[in-house]
């Protein structure tokens, strides 16, 4: 089963978070449609407003190594120090399921979890309605 998997990896991907001032720690992992998986993690920085989520280091990741188009994302997020299963799904915010509806579209899987085993999908469409994007340009 290929959510677990992906799971796996966004809980991975976690553990490198960089997140000295929330303590909030977030790992994602992106399945490109040529198979390959992209991890990220969110990363801060002394100039708050720079921090970057971690769907969307994920993102600029695949996109570098030459992906450009998306199948599905698993994202996990708890507090620093914290172990699965985490308190709550971990859901994308706004900025990031519009950066992932560039190369994701409406079909995007988004698959957000507390662990490998509890988790709860949604496609993109659901959370970004009457989307922008590329196409309306
Ligand atoms: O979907 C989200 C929401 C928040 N964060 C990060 C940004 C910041 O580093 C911390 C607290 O907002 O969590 C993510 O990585 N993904
Ligand atoms: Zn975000």
């Amino acid at each position: 089963m290929y959510r677990t998997e992906l799971i796996h990896e966004a809980l991975k991907a976690r553990e490198n978070a960089y997140c000295p001032y929330s303590h909030y720690a977030v790992g994602a992992a992106l399945l490109g449609k040529s198979g390959s998986v992209y991890r990220g993690c969110n990363v801060e920085n002394a100039s708050y407003g720079a921090a970057n989520c971690a769907e969307r280091t994920a993102v600029y990741s695949a996109v570098a190594a030459g992906e450009k188009k998306f199948v599905a994302i698993a994202i996990v997020g708890g507090l620093e120090g914290a172990q699965p299963p985490f308190s709550q799904f971990a859901f994308p915010c706004g900025v990031c399921r519009q950066v992932l509806w560039e190369l994701g579209g409406e079909k995007l899987l988004v698959i957000v979890a507390r662990d490998e085993d509890n988790y709860q999908e949604y496609t993109l469409g659901e959370l970004l309605p009457e989307a922008f994007g590329p196409e309306k340009l």
